[in-house]
């Protein structure tokens, strides 16, 4: 029977523990803030911005948002960026991705001040990821939620064989990176790999970010295997799902992150926690 990672459960408890840090901080008179830049009007992207404010409004985070127009400019964009990096109530800024085919999101990410980038893209950030350099530094949300979550299941990493499917630099490279830095043995595999199952079927844990439902189903594991799934897509019936397809009885799969309930809460509580993080950075308070 697989067992489900309940990502709701841990997120909650993990925002729980970042509102009694804001009210902390608010006892000195510190108050940490978020800025949101979002462009256009994908269903999809609107959703997880008004999902990050409202947590950012429940524990007491101070947010704001920027809210552009599809036809808003390469150099409009940039100035809106420097304003932020100025702002000084703002301790962390994100630029909600995908951003529109004529904006260079690879020149904002580099606008971006690295000690205000909250979701870990700049290549400062990502450089010192893969260094795994000492000290404090943001790394992007959802791959250190998925270590968040797979230390509460009390996973061990250590020499274990991970196969991350997907290469994108908001989840599969950095989560590489993580990995790597926990000491697991790590393969990457994406659309120009042979024959994926042939590298999942051998890995202690397969994290998919590859955003095609059913992209991975029980038979393309060993069996005891734990499987992180990143995916938010539609399955035929129109309902939400992940990259992998799965029986309730599998042979194979002994732990499952569900979608929805599984990563998507995982990666808006550690906005939250590293949004703090960096305000406590900024004032060198705390750890
Ligand atoms: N600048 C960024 N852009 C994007 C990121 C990111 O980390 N930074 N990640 C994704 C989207 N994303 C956050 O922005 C995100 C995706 C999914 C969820 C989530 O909670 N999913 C729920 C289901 C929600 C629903 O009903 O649609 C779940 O899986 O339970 C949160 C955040 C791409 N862009």
């Amino acid at each position: 029977m697989v067992q489900l990672i309940n990502g709701k459960k841990v997120a909650n408890d993990l925002n729980l523990e970042t509102k009694k840090r804001v009210i902390r901080l608010k006892k000195q008179d510190v108050t940490p803030g978020l800025a949101v830049v979002i462009v256009g009007d994908d269903p999809a992207s609107q959703r997880y911005v008004r999902s990050k404010e409202k947590k950012a409004k429940e524990l007491g985070i101070f947010s704001i948002k920027r809210a552009l127009p599809e036809s808003v400019t390469q150099s409009e964009l940039v100035q809106i960026v420097k304003d932020l990096n100025h702002d000084d109530r703002i301790n962390g800024i994100l630029v909600q991705s995908p951003l529109p085919d004529h904006i260079d999101e690879e020149q904002i990410i580099a606008t971006i001040d690295p000690k205000k980038d909250v979701d870990g893209f700049h290549p400062v950030n990502v450089g010192k990821l893969f260094l795994n350099l000492k000290g404090h530094y943001p790394v992007a949300c959802t791959p250190k939620g998925i270590m968040t979550l797979l230390a509460k299941y009390k996973i061990n990493l250590d020499g274990k064989n991970i196969v991350v499917v997907g290469r994108s630099s908001i989840v599969g490279k950095p989560m590489l990176a993580l990995m790597l830095n926990a000491d697991a043995t790590v393969i990457d595999v994406h659309s120009h790999t042979d024959d994926i199952s042939k590298y999942t079927k051998h890995a202690d844990i397969v994290i998919s970010a590859v955003g095609k439902y059913a992209i991975l189903n029980d038979d393309d594991f060993k069996p005891g295997a734990v499987v992180i799934d990143v995916g938010q897509n539609m399955d035929e019936n129109g309902k939400l799902a992940g990259d992998v397809a799965y029986k309730a009885k599998s042979d194979n799969i002994e732990f499952i992150t569900p979608v929805p309930g599984g990563v998507g809460p995982m990666t808006i509580a550690t906005l939250m926690q590293q949004t703090v993080d960096m305000c406590e950075w900024s004032k060198k308070i705390g750890k």
